[in-house]
């Protein structure tokens, strides 16, 4: 493997070595199958992102060369849980960092399962372009046909009743179900969050935030990560709020998403409708991955 970051120039080797980054405290491995492909198990995924045995991660990041003419890298994306995925904005900000860097390009294009997302590296920020939101009942994807996203009836039982109720619904590559409240630290979304995530409304079960809006251009929430849990920020679910609050007039289309780890800009562009994200990426260090790893035994 080698990433060719400036000061980050690695020998090629046959031990896998990782970049430790993150997005506002949401943290990733990052490891580049450019040079050598890697196909990694759900096991392998969640012991690299395991805390305590392996190296610790919400995803787990694998780049590797698009397919298509034009495009600088595709990104695959693992929840720490194991599974792959179709999105994450934080990752997609770190991503368009490094190859920005890589290839002393100011704007770059990555190849993702949700499609291609355009991002432009800007001094301490990237801002990516992450495509329209997709808003109708069987594109989230929901169990029932509703026709207002906006707001949906959901059966939650006695968990938090009656104070949560009629989340919005966006899908931004992947599902999002927002719940609007007054006050975000009158909920305990560690003990629910897990329930809602695997609610049958979800077929494809959902990242569950909390949202409290705090002025037309202000919004904070905490995210319960599908496949990953409680994080300090989830770039997806603020791209996700923020169409879900234009939607319902809380907010103007610029605003601002507080999270547990920081800020992010967020606008919901009026002329195409396409999502603009931009905040911070960090690079924390580097490591190899154990040998044992890929020994037959262990995959
Ligand atoms: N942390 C990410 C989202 C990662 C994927 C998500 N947990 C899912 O399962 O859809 C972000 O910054 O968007």
């Amino acid at each position: 493997m080698q990433i060719l970051i400036k000061g980050w120039v690695k020998p090629m080797t046959d031990a896998v070595q990782y970049l430790k980054m993150n997005g506002l405290g949401n943290d990733f491995v990052v490891l580049d199958a450019r040079q050598k492909p890697l196909k990694l198990s759900h096991d392998q995924v969640r012991w690299i992102a395991d805390r305590e045995q392996g190296i610790g991660c919400d995803q787990l990041i694998v780049l590797e060369y698009s397919p298509l003419d034009g495009v600088d890298v595709f990104m695959r994306i693992y929840n720490a849980e194991g599974g792959e995925v179709d999105a994450c904005g934080n990752a997609t900000r770190c991503v368009g960092y490094l190859v920005a860097e890589e290839l002393g390009k100011k704007a770059v294009t990555i190849h993702t399962n949700a499609g291609l997302l355009n991002a432009e590296l800007n001094g301490d920020v990237v801002s990516v372009d992450m495509g329209t939101p997709r808003l109708e009942w069987d594109q989230i994807p929901l169990a029932e046909e509703f026709e207002d996203t906006t707001g949906i009836e959901l059966q939650i039982g006695p968990i938090d009743a009656p104070v949560l109720h009629t989340p919005s619904v966006v899908n931004v590559g992947n599902p999002h179900a927002i719940f609007w409240v007054k006050d975000l630290d009158a909920h305990d979304l560690e003990r629910f969050g897990p329930m809602l995530e695997h609610h049958p409304m979800f077929p494809e079960r959902a990242n569950i935030s909390l949202a409290q809006v705090l002025d037309r251009d202000h919004i904070k929430i905490r995210v319960w990560e599908r496949g990953a849990g409680l994080t300090q920020a989830c770039g997806t679910a603020a791209c996700a709020v923020a169409v879900a609050a234009v939607r319902k007039d809380l907010t103007d289309r610029e605003v601002t998403i507080s999270l547990p780890g920081g800020d992010l800009q967020l606008e919901w562009r009026a002329s195409d409708h396409h999502i603009i994200m931009t905040g911070p990426y960090e690079l924390d260090g580097e490591g190899t991955l154990p040998a044992e790893l890929f020994e037959e035994s262990a995959a």
